[in-house]
């Protein structure tokens, strides 16, 4: 590969700012990372590609009393030639199913652009095993310049949980990379921004661990769900098995049921897993089986919706509490309840949904029926009523006093099966 990198500092419009920091992508991840960034003392500058992001981003910034030295654009040719660059963009799947990188590599096209000597480039998106050393590195090469020597490459895969913590210093940074310079570059700009750093011997155990914690949940939540029926059927509460099982100190992480594991993660990254295990002929059966369990939890409890209404849902309306993806947090995005409320209409039943954390019926909820206070549904009372979300400040003892059926796919319900309630 050629050596440019001289030529393209020196025909570059912007010197290097010292210590300037460029993130691409400025939603749930990009944001927080970079005003944490902006806060350890960088002059940081957020890109988008979607002019409201860039401004929702300034916008909360300001709000929070951002410093000065923090700002967004959705104009590539505002970016400096910045000494850091993150790649924050969402990796999700295809129509088919199948990871799709193509906005990892339009990032990686933004910044290969502006690179410059010395720049360090950090992959923070979800990806598959071997994205840095492949797509990353290639896109860094194909601009002419040595990785580990003229730009330095890593990968620090963001770990927060939406809703529980705040902001990158709350969760220790894994961080590899692809050389030993690189690693140091890496844990000098990760250190100052988020704290506890853990470096690992390479990029794609780093990688791998993030599939591997998320897909942990996806397996340990599908098995819950699938054992939940069955304790049901034995006439044991499921929660207090799991209360009772994680008394033990060491050895048990407890999982609990639900209508089906969502949001735009855990039923999503474990595929970029599966992927790569696939094409070294290495394909995982129980992950595969989790997963098609997963997909197939909400169509589980439509029918035990139905079964519990006499076995056909056509005329009857159902009101689902809870839609956002997990509770406390206002997010649509995978939502399992969306599921069970698109299921229940395909039945010919009339949806009815539910939820504080939102107010309106924005996109995915407009065909539905809002019930703004759950004990006066829209057209009277409700035939019967499933838990899809259970948000902080339900009263959950009260659910089955709103219809004359209560289905609760979480075992949360006070009395549970004994007090009438439907466990699903
Ligand atoms: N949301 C979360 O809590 C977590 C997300 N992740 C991972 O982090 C990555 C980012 O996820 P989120 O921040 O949630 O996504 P997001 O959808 O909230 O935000 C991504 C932003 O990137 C922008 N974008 C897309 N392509 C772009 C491009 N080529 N150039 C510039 N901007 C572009 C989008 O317009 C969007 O505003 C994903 O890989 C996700 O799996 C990992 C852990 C937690
Ligand atoms: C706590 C934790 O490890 N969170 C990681 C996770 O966050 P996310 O917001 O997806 O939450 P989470 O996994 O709890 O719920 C997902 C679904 O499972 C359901 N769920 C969950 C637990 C359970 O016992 N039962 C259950 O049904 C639940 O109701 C949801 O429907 O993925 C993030 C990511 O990579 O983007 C990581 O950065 C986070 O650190």
């Amino acid at each position: 590969m050629p050596d440019t990198g001289l030529l393209r500092d020196a025909a570059l419009p912007n010197p290097l700012p010292a210590g300037t920091v460029a993130v691409i992508g400025l939603g749930y991840v990009g944001r927080p990372i970079a005003l944490a960034a902006a806060a350890a003392g960088f002059a940081v500058s957020g890109f988008d590609l979607d002019p409201a992001a860039a401004a929702a981003a300034e916008a909360a910034w300001r709000g929070l009393g951002a410093p000065g030295r923090l700002s967004a654009t959705a104009d590539p040719a505002r970016l400096p030639a910045a000494q850091t660059w993150l790649i924050c963009v969402p990796t999700p799947l295809d129509a088919a199913g199948r990871p799709d990188l193509s906005l990892v590599e339009a990032a990686l096209a933004t910044c290969v652009a502006r690179l410059v000597r010395g720049a360090l480039v950090c992959l923070v998106s979800t990806c598959q095993p071997g994205a840095t050393n492949g797509t990353c590195r290639r896109a860094i090469e194909a601009a002419g310049f040595a990785v580990g020597r003229d730009v330095f490459l890593c990968v620090s895969p963001e770990r927060e949980n939406p809703g529980a913590t705040d902001g990158p210093r709350d969760v220790p940074r894994l961080l590899g990379a692809t050389d030993e310079a690189s690693l140091a570059r890496g844990r000098a700009f990760w250190e100052r921004v988020a704290g506890r750093v853990i470096p690992v011997a390479s990029p794609e155990i780093a990688e791998c661990a993030k599939l591997l914690e998320n897909t942990y949940r996806l397996v340990n939540v599908a098995l819950m769900d699938e054992l939940h029926r069955g304790f049901a059927a034995l006439g044991v509460p499921t929660r207090a098995v799991v209360e009772a099982a994680a008394t033990k100190p060491f050895g048990f992480a407890p999982f609990w049921p639900g209508a089906g594991a969502g949001g735009h993660c855990i039923p999503v990254d474990p595929e970029f897993l599966q992927m790569e295990l696939a094409r070294v002929g290495a394909a995982s059966s129980l992950l595969a089986a989790a997963a098609e369990a997963n997909r197939a939890r909400p169509a589980a409890v439509v029918e035990g919706v139905a079964r519990a209404l006499g076995g056909s849902l056509a005329g009857r309306r159902v009101l689902v509490m809870g839609v956002t993806y997990k509770p406390g947090v206002a997010d649509l995005r995978g939502a399992a309840p969306l599921a069970l409320l698109r299921l229940l209409a395909a039945r010919g039943a009339e949806a009815l949904w539910h939820d504080p954390l939102v107010a309106e019926g924005p996109g995915p909820l407009a065909p539905f029926v809002r019930a703004a206070d759950p004990a006066r549904c829209p057209g009277g009372p409700p035939d019967a009523v499933v838990l899809g979300t259970p948000q902080p400040g339900f009263d959950l003892a009260a659910l089955p006093r709103l219809a004359a059926v209560a289905v609760d796919p979480f075992g949360l319900v006070p009395g549970g099966a004994a007090a009438g309630v439907r466990v699903v």
